[in-house]
């Protein structure tokens, strides 16, 4: 009889060079978080009070993309409950991602479900739902932390409100109360705040730096060894992985990201993890947000770019800005789009450039004044295909456009 048990955890080890890949994903909350004990515990010196049943103040936190403001935050709020429990006293913590809840209306929705009241989804006047929120919330002695994660995404959607109110909800409060943390990677968005709600939300700042190159080390190295085979992974992957990051701004998810696909590139070829794995790993996810930052492009940006790289297929050199003017043309002509002037289609090339997608350099000719050398900073091959899926710029598809140079020849 052949001894067939177990052949798919046979198949599903063999080529893996993950032990648990999950732990890669920024989903999964680590319980050590190095290089954030110093924030760590001036959110927690700040948050103390709660467990002697006083009121908290108010937090901002701010920081780049990545830099574990979220992670730290989840933290901070579980060993704080954790810590409630074992002393008896009421103390509990609401995390939002305003992102995601990201509506007045929808924010006071959830809260109020936390203790149980339930409000429908839509229909109920703001201020029934506020006020259902607060005596509920206001039934018994407890202190309430409310975790507002990108917070900057209610403000303008008539969330000032919102801000409003809950910054100082304390004052209509007999029994309970509630300190407020408002998270976010806009590091101006206080700016649009109105002034009282500013001075109550930010009544402490804490700001979460970027990770250096050695920082970002430690923590994949923390997060490699539970998750990747020792013997899958050589030594250069993770110093590789945590300088690209730190030339990105110090994210941490991107580190993460980089080595997670790295280690899947690497387990297609059925080879351990190598630096050129980190290479196309790198290359990869930025081909990943480039196609989904040109998929969100308004379509006049989409004809300039492709117009760009159309051009690009003849012409080795960079573009100057006046040949890209008369592609752009010929391209408007061709699909009955309006010709934008001349000036705007430089500034949709500005804008192009500040996105990562061309590199626009400005020079000067001389007496014939300033013009801008253009080049392409992606792969033209897949980005073509997301412009080509706008319906408006379809029929462009075989159509070549030459430079004014290569016309002439
Ligand atoms: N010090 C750290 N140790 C271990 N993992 C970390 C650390 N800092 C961040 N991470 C991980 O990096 C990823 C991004 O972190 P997090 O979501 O907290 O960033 P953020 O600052 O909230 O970013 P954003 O502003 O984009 O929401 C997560 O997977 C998180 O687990």
């Amino acid at each position: 009889m052949m001894d067939t048990d177990g052949i798919f955890d046979d198949l599903l080890d063999e080529n893996s060079v993950f032990k648990n890949k999950e732990m890669l994903r920024p989903s999964y909350t680590p319980d050590k978080l190095p290089h954030r004990s110093d924030q760590i515990n001036d959110i927690a010196r700040i948050l103390v009070p709660a467990l002697r049943g006083e009121t908290p103040s108010n937090i901002l936190i701010y920081g780049k993309t990545g830099t574990g403001k979220t992670v730290a935050a989840k933290h901070i709020g579980r060993e704080l409950e954790k810590k409630g429990e074992e002393l008896n006293v009421n103390c509990s913590v609401i995390y939002l991602n305003c992102k995601v809840v990201d509506t007045q209306y929808r924010v006071l929705a959830h809260l109020a479900r936390h203790f149980n009241k339930e409000v429908p989804l839509t229909g109920w006047p703001t201020d029934q739902v506020y006020q259902e929120f607060r005596e509920v919330l206001d039934n018994k002695k407890r202190v309430v932390t409310i975790m507002l994660d990108e917070i900057d995404k209610i403000i303008g959607k008539s969330g000032d409100d919102i801000l409003y109110h809950l910054s100082r909800i304390n004052q209509d409060l007999k029994r309970a109360k509630v300190s407020i943390i408002g998270i976010s990677n806009d590091l101006k968005f206080t700016d649009i705040l109105d002034p009282r709600i500013k001075s109550s939300l930010g009544e402490e700042d804490i700001i979460f730096p970027p990770y250096n190159a050695d920082q970002l080390r430690d923590i994949l190295k923390q997060r490699s060894e539970p998750s990747i085979k020792e013997e899958a992974i050589s030594d250069e992957v993770i110093p590789l992985c945590a300088a690209f990051a730190a030339q990105e701004h110090g994210d941490a998810r991107r580190a993460l990201d980089l080595l997670r696909v790295s280690g899947e590139l690497a387990e297609k070829e059925g080879e351990k993890i190598k630096e050129k794995h980190v290479r196309e790993a790198q290359d990869k996810i930025e081909l990943d947000r480039v196609v989904e930052v040109v998929k969100t492009l308004p379509t006049q940006s989409k004809l300039v770019l492709l117009c760009i790289i159309k051009l690009k297929q003849f012409k080795d050199n960079d573009l100057t800005t006046g040949e890209v003017y008369e592609g752009y043309q010929e391209l408007c002509k061709r699909t009955n789009m309006e010709t934008l002037t001349q000036r705007r289609v430089t500034d949709l090339i500005s804008e192009l450039d500040m996105l990562g997608i061309i590199n626009a350099v400005v020079v000067s000719k001389g007496r014939y004044g300033r013009t801008k050398e253009i080049s392409l900073s992606i792969s033209a091959d897949e980005i073509k295909e997301v412009l080509l899926d706008d319906y408006r710029l379809s029929n462009l598809k075989n159509y070549n456009l030459s430079s004014s140079n290569q016309t002439k020849l």
